[in-house]
């Protein structure tokens, strides 16, 4: 019999003081910022999840411990992280009000998903972060650094709009405390991480002789690119490899479209021909093509040496073809409205405007009109967009919903009409 992972049994150090936030408590926060929390061990992390109330649960079970499996090409490798000190389901408000009204805290990450910074109500994301300042606004107005850690393009900015947004019928001195005292980090964030399944809950006994019962993921690639202040001081993350830089945007760029766009791709195109793993996908000769072609089309667009986007390429086929972590690509389908804008369309439409069809991103869009049509779906738009991909004219009233200069592109709309038609026939010739 296993013995329970808990701090004594692990003989790790007692719970750092909490001097971090976390908000949207999953896998990809303790893969990721935990790890890099754990480089310095005078700053405790208390996270809280959006809905979820097993994951908080189990970790507070195990004083916030848990393991992380790093899977490469050898042998998997499992660490104890110890950097969160306390775990909270979101309902928990009073903790959450309190921590965010102390002056101890610091900063507060935020892995919500990128639907997350949609809406304003009092039970959204943005609504609890609204929440929490207001309270530490009232407490005496420390200021504060928010540090978005979702696949968006200058995430710190889209967070502040979100924040100002819902903060306009507010007092003015909120808002303009708001926007003088709390600093929007911008970040680039990178570490593939899939959800956890039961046979990683086994594999993790294994590994470690505990029995863990929340662990996770991981691939060895990890990256973490930051801009922005951070008032109150920060974890010394660049003891684990983060990177402190004046303008993200090149890299948000290249991170966005070179991997997270042939995720999309993959996940619409991927599913229509049946693969059901990044790993499978990305070995069939079609998709493998259609990868190819999206980075082709998207380098074209990239401001970076030719030398730099080649080599990151091969990386990314590596990381991708791993059969360590076997990403399911139903996972990354989800939430297609808010996705494909920032990661398919820039490029897109920059091939557009100079007469050319590149069929990558064709293919995506395609892939994702099947997607809907087909389902199920996630998507916070889904209410309106699945009855449009089901409707006659599908592909020019979906990509209406998108861009109605997309959608008035007539060239486009039969080229994403032929798509569906070549998709479902190269889907039948597999069957
Ligand atoms: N998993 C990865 O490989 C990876 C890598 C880079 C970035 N990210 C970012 O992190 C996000 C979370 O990934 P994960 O792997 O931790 O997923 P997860 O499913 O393990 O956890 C997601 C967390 O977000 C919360 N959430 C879901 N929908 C929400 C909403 N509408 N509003 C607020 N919170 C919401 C959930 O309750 C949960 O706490 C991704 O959406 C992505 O933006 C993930
Ligand atoms: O939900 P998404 O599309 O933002 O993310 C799904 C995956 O593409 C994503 O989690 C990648 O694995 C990650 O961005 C790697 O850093």
């Amino acid at each position: 019999m296993t013995t329970r992972l808990t701090r004594a049994s692990a003989q790790a150090r007692p719970p750092a003081p909490v001097r971090a936030v976390h908000l949207g408590l999953g896998a990809f926060h303790r893969a990721h910022q935990a790890v890099y929390t754990m480089a310095d061990p005078e700053w405790g992390i208390a996270a809280y999840t959006f809905r979820n109330t097993e994951l908080p649960r189990r970790l507070a079970e195990q004083d916030g411990l848990f393991s992380l499996q790093v899977r490469g090409e050898g042998q998997p490798e499992a660490v104890i992280v110890d950097a969160i000190s306390r775990a909270h389901p979101g309902g928990d408000t009073d903790q959450w009000l309190a921590d965010l009204a102390s002056p101890d805290v610091a900063l507060l990450t935020l892995t919500i998903t990128e639907a997350g910074y949609r809406g304003d109500q009092d039970g959204s994301a943005i609504g609890r972060v609204l929440a929490g300042l207001r309270g530490r606004h009232r407490a005496g107005g420390a200021p504060i650094a928010l540090v978005p850690c979702d696949n968006l393009p200058g995430n710190g900015g889209v967070l502040r709009e979100a924040l100002r947004t819902a903060a306009a019928g507010e007092a003015p001195d909120f808002r303009s405390w708001l926007e003088d005292q709390v600093s929007y980090v911008d970040t680039v964030v990178d570490r593939i991480t899939p959800a956890t399944t039961e046979e990683d809950v086994a594999t993790a006994a294994q590994l470690t002789g505990f029995e863990d019962r929340a662990p996770v993921v991981t691939e060895p690639f990890s990256e973490w690119l930051l801009s922005g202040d951070f008032p109150l001081g920060r974890p010394a993350w660049e003891k684990a490899g983060a990177r402190f830089v004046d303008d993200l945007s090149v890299y948000a760029q290249r991170k966005l479209r070179f991997l997270n766009g042939a995720h999309t791709l993959l996940a619409y195109a991927g599913s229509a021909l049946g693969c059901a793993t990044v790993d499978e996908a990305v070995q069939h000769p079609v998709l493998a093509n259609l990868t190819a072609s999206w980075w082709d089309v998207a380098a074209r667009h990239t401001p970076l040496p030719a030398s730099e986007l080649a080599d990151y390429r091969q990386r990314l086929l590596l990381r991708f073809s791993s059969r360590g972590v076997r990403h399911n690509l139903v996972q990354i389908a989800a939430d297609g409205s808010q996705k494909l804008p920032a990661r398919i369309l820039p490029v897109l439409r920059a091939e557009r405007a100079v007469q050319r069809m590149p069929e990558a991103p064709v293919a995506a869009l395609a892939g994702w009109l099947i997607h809907l049509r087909d389902g199920p779906v996630s998507d916070p738009r889904a209410d309106e967009l699945v009855p449009l991909a089901r409707s006659r004219d599908a592909a020019r009233r979906v990509l209406s919903a998108l861009d109605t200069a997309l959608a008035d592109d007539a060239g486009l709309v039969s080229a994403v009409e032929d798509h569906v038609e070549h998709l479902r026939l190269s889907a039948e010739r597999i069957s």
